[in-house]
């Protein structure tokens, strides 16, 4: 046979896997529509576990890459939560205002614009406003006026600015706006945002991207966390972010505190236990872990990676949630338990 004639086969075969795509799309459609019926949210994790399994036992039964299996999995996931979310929504265009350049706001400024809103870029540097600008699209305003345009105002800022008084100074031009901040860790701000809008007159709701600056965003989860003035604003702040494609997940304030406990908290503490002792245990026994590396090997050093790159967020948080000291102090009498219990009786005393 020659190639032409299989180029031909594999077009055919394209054809239905596109055909298979479209229909796959139209029923996630038709769940999208069940979905918003039912007060339901369109992400659905155990769901997800569940198609990824299948997905992965298909490809073993059918010998496709395992993980190229999981790749396109979860691209069509992705891109199913974003159709569900983008339905969800009339997109009429809305004008948001973000103060501050870090990598967090300049992704959701993005993805804002790539929605049809209108994006305004602030904050005590036009320098790095404009070269905001620039990578993302956007037009540059003084802070006041850029204030002023914003029916949406997202405090794209560390948690610095809130303590250097920066906040404290412009949230007088807040009037009327809704306003969010986008910080991991909602312990040292939120209450003093809080007052701060009962004091100059706007809604604040404070906001989470439950993801990292390197994400694409699509159909990724955002917390959203409603202070005393911004109970009834919720539904125009999750409609926001459904626009751009986000799940978002009307939480208070308490309870997101807690679960960043144990899904960030945590999850970094162990993670970076367990870079250093790889790194000093690697040393020790001289050998080169990545020349016999397991496929749970290597995603583990993704994702150790990947926080490597926003590791001083993660620090923050480590340093700011308020049940971080009560999270290690368990992890670590747990983490010993376990020794104890491999029998490992020294490893208590050392
Ligand atoms: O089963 C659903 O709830 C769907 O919306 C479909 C689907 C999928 O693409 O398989 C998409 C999003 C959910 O998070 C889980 C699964």
């Amino acid at each position: 046979m020659e190639i032409e004639d299989l180029r031909k086969e594999i077009e055919e075969i394209d054809r239905e896997i596109i055909k298979y795509l479209a229909k796959r799309l139209d029923i996630v459609k038709k769940i999208g529509r069940l979905k918003i019926e039912e007060g339901k949210s369109a992400s659905d994790d155990e769901r997800e576990l569940y198609v990824k399994n299948y997905w992965r036992e298909l490809s073993t039964i059918y010998g496709v890459p395992v993980e190229m299996a999981k790749e396109l999995i979860e691209i069509i996931i992705k891109y199913s939560k974003y159709i569900q979310l983008k339905n969800s929504q009339n997109s009429d265009s809305r004008t948001i205002t973000f103060i501050g350049y870090g990598r967090m706001g300049k992704l959701l400024a993005l993805y804002s614009i790539r929605a049809g809103h209108r994006v305004i870029i602030t904050g005590r540097d036009p320098e790095k406003a404009y070269s905001v600008a620039r990578e993302v699209g956007g037009l540059v305003l003084d802070i006041g006026e850029a204030i002023e345009r914003g029916e949406f105002i997202v405090l794209a800022l560390s948690l610095e600015a809130f303590r250097d008084g920066y906040i404290d100074r412009i949230s007088r031009l807040f009037k009327e706006k809704i306003v969010m901040d986008i910080l991991s860790s909602k312990t040292p701000v939120f209450s003093h945002m809080e007052e701060l809008s009962m004091r100059y007159g706007f809604i604040y709701i404070s906001t989470h991207p439950l993801f990292g600056p390197q994400t694409t965003p699509i159909g990724e989860k955002i917390a959203v966390i409603p202070s005393k003035t911004g109970v009834s604003y919720v539904d125009d702040v999750c409609k926001l972010w459904r626009s751009i494609g986000l799940d978002p997940i009307v939480i208070d304030v308490e309870t997101h505190e807690k679960a960043m406990a144990v899904v960030q908290v945590l999850t970094h503490l162990y993670l970076l236990a367990f870079q250093q002792s790889l790194e000093e245990l690697s040393r020790e026994l001289g050998v080169d872990p990545y020349i016999l590396s397991t496929p749970t090997f290597r995603d583990l050093m993704n994702v150790i990676r990947r926080l490597n790159n926003i590791k001083d967020v993660v620090l923050e948080i480590q340093k700011s949630n308020l049940f971080s000291e009560m999270v290690r102090s368990r992890a670590l009498s747990i983490f010993m338990e376990i020794v104890h219990k491999l029998g490992d009786k020294h490893a208590l005393h050392s």
